[in-house]
């Protein structure tokens, strides 16, 4: 998000620090051309009066900066009255006066305004840029939402993701029961590994391996492979019958076989075959597999654990 408040703060410090250093800068120069002009003056004054007063200290008249440390040189001298003096001086000093100065601070201020007058259209403009942009913002966060809540893909993998998983779940177990047809979901899960170390992207590296082989089990139409958490996956398997378990004896297998990092892939299956009936809900079916899924894990994984019910218990059927 971006922080509207804090932006507007340092634009307007920024203009305030630009306009007291210009500011500054006019006073500067404002000054410096004035003791410079009285300078040239000086001088002048000192150049016109030496021919007329004797014994003078040049070394100290050199050093005045002003008409008045001027006259301190020669006053003293008695020369020169202070009146003599100043009728002298005057019209030199007005000789060298110019406009500049006068025109410099002016010139400042105008400036100063031009970018008070600049620094608060900018500051305008931020804000309604602001405005925009979290206008913006708010879409983009909207459309990611609506993006993620359509996405069915889990992106490490290529496999189904859990949101698509569950959706299909319930799909499939009302048709299963309304056509008559037996349910197979499997759950998978990674056996944790006995090592202290394991190598960096391990757990995304192991996940992809193992979603090939799921992929490459499978081939009935309607069936479905999903991550369904980090370490976890699923097959939904419709109209398949209580033989499945020999699918998931060879899955437990063929992904024991995997070495990755020097480590041999492991993984534990839970799966249950479930015949229609009143009772094949996506929960139950869940709940049933999770349960094979426990047992196998608690066997010391690497294994398979299977709930089936065969087609001969379950006499009734009906539609929903
Ligand atoms: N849904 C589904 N189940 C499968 C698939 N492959 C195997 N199975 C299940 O695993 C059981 C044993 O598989 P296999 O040893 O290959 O025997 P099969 O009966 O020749 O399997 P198919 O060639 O797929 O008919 C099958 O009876 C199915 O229950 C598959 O691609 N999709």
């Amino acid at each position: 998000m971006i922080d509207t408040r804090q932006t507007e703060i340092r634009s307007r410090v920024q203009t305030i620090v630009i306009m007291v250093v210009s500011i500054l800068v006019f006073i500067a120069l404002f000054i410096g051309i004035r003791s410079y002009e009285e300078r040239v003056a000086v001088q002048a004054i000192r150049l016109a009066i030496e021919h007329r007063v004797d014994n003078v200290d040049y070394a100290q008249a050199g050093k005045a900066k002003d008409i008045d440390s001027l006259w301190a040189v020669y006053g003293p001298q008695k020369e020169l009255t202070e009146e003599e003096f100043y009728r002298l001086a005057d019209p030199i000093v007005a000789s060298h006066h110019t406009y500049l100065p006068l025109f410099i601070a002016l010139m400042g201020g105008v400036l100063n305004f031009v970018m008070l007058g600049m620094g608060v259209n900018a500051a305008m403009r931020a804000r309604q840029l602001h405005k925009v942009l979290e206008s913006k913002e708010m879409e983009l966060k909207r459309s990611q939402e609506k993006l993620a809540s359509v996405t069915v893909i889990d992106e490490l993998t290529g496999l189904a993701n859990n949101r698509h998983f569950h959706q299909v779940l319930s799909t499939e177990c009302r048709r299963a029961v309304r056509e008559f047809s037996p349910l197979t979901l499997m759950l998978i899960e990674v056996d944790k590994l006995e090592a202290e170390q394991l190598p960096e992207n391990f757990a995304d590296q192991q996940a992809g391996l193992i979603a090939e082989v799921l992929k490459g089990a499978i081939s009935r139409p309607g069936d479905m492979a999903a991550r369904i958490d980090t370490g976890r996956f699923a097959m939904l398997l419709p109209a398949t019958n209580e033989q499945s378990p020999v699918l998931a004896d060879r899955l437990c297998h063929d992904i024991h076989d995997i070495e990755l990092g020097g480590h041999q892939l492991s993984v534990s299956i839970g799966i249950s075959t479930l015949q229609p009936s009143a009772l094949l809900t996506a929960e139950y079916i869940l709940s049933q597999t999770e349960a094979a899924l426990h047992e196998a894990l608690q066997s010391g994984g690497c294994q398979v654990r299977a709930i089936t019910e065969d087609p001969r218990d379950i006499p009734v059927t009906f539609s929903n």
